[in-house]
């Protein structure tokens, strides 16, 4: 690909592999972007619009967009932190998936029960500047200085391994399910932080003229993200039940309700969260409702 054909074009970037690749790709689906990426190649032309999308490591988008050479990216909270990026990005929506916690752990068999048990002691970590940040405060504390304070190294990956190989006595990851870490033989005694992907862009964007499109794929990317939040809720109930019922479902500015045939009865439509379904139909059921069905949604702009 020619290097003048990216000229004029909005650079979105997006990780290249690893946790967040395949949701950014259904991101991107449903914002409508399209693109036919060549195998090997990280910058590829959107074919529906004036964009580029650059596939880079996650942990370089920040960088990249904090220093405006891309305008728009997607990467995990966690990472714009690490590369203390935060003041020079605009977190611009939560993304709802990459959901993971940063947390300090120790082997659960040990002797460290507290992260006071570890300070002072050998920690390894990816994420050495929020890990330094950490246990800089709490060495501060326990007024831990010079060679008493606790030592941070860095390794590039498998952190879980390095206090069955005798390189620490803690670390520092990222834990989801928590199944890297059981598996290691390992348990969590504090939390770091927690993360999600996130869109950002660039405080200082380089070109002013893509503002109206950086508005207008920040807003269909959130149409995505409320449709993966979001479902529709759709009952029927007796009117007289419509109050306990509304109660329920309020949804997002109100209910929609249409008379039925039968008297006395509406059928009622409302947005609800997914991860609260269960519970608002056991509810639903109880104050009434009745034939209660929940409906997906493809795309929506709320
Ligand atoms: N287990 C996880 N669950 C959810 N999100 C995660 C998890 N691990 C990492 N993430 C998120 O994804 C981002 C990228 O992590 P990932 O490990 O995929 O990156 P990578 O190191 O570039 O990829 P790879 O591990 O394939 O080399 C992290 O910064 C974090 O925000
Ligand atoms: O709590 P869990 O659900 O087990 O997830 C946690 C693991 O996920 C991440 O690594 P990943 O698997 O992405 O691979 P990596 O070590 O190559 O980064 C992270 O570094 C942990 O090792």
């Amino acid at each position: 690909m020619n290097v003048d054909s990216l000229d004029g074009r909005l650079l979105f970037a997006i990780p290249k592999k690893g946790r967040l690749y395949e949701k950014c790709l259904s991101i991107l689906a449903g914002a409508d972007i399209q693109f036919r990426r060549h195998a090997r190649l990280d910058v590829c032309l959107v074919l529906n619009h004036p964009i580029a999308l650059v596939f880079l490591p996650a942990s370089d988008i920040p960088s990249f967009v904090g220093k405006g050479n891309v305008d728009l990216g997607i990467t995990g909270h966690d990472v714009i932190l690490e590369s203390q990026m935060q003041e020079h990005v605009i977190e611009e929506l939560r993304l709802g998936f990459g959901k993971c916690a940063l947390q300090v752990q120790v082997p659960e068999a040990g002797s460290i029960k507290t992260v006071e048990d570890l300070a002072g002691k050998r920690v390894v970590t990816s994420f050495e500047v929020l890990s330094g940040e950490y246990f800089g405060k709490l060495d501060e504390k326990l007024q831990l200085s010079g060679e008493k304070r606790t030592n941070i190294e860095y390794v590039g990956g498998s952190v879980e391994a390095a206090c069955a190989l005798g390189l620490a006595d803690g670390i520092v990851d990222l834990v989801e399910s928590g199944d890297t870490m059981r598996a290691a033989g390992l348990h969590a005694i504090a939390t770091v932080l927690e993360s999600e992907a996130v869109l950002v862009k660039s405080r200082v964007p380089k070109h002013e003229a893509h503002a109206g499109l950086i508005n207008r794929i920040t807003n269909r990317i959130k149409g995505v993200v409320a449709a993966n939040k979001y479902a529709i809720c759709q009952y029927n109930v007796a009117r007289d039940r419509l109050p306990a019922v509304i109660a329920i479902t309020p949804g997002r500015r109100a209910p929609t309700i249409s008379p039925l045939e039968e008297d006395g009865w509406v059928a009622v439509n409302s947005m609800v969260e997914k991860k609260k379904l269960a519970e608002i139909m056991d509810n639903l059921v109880e104050a009434g409702a009745e034939d209660i069905l929940i409906f997906n949604l493809d795309n929506c702009r709320v």
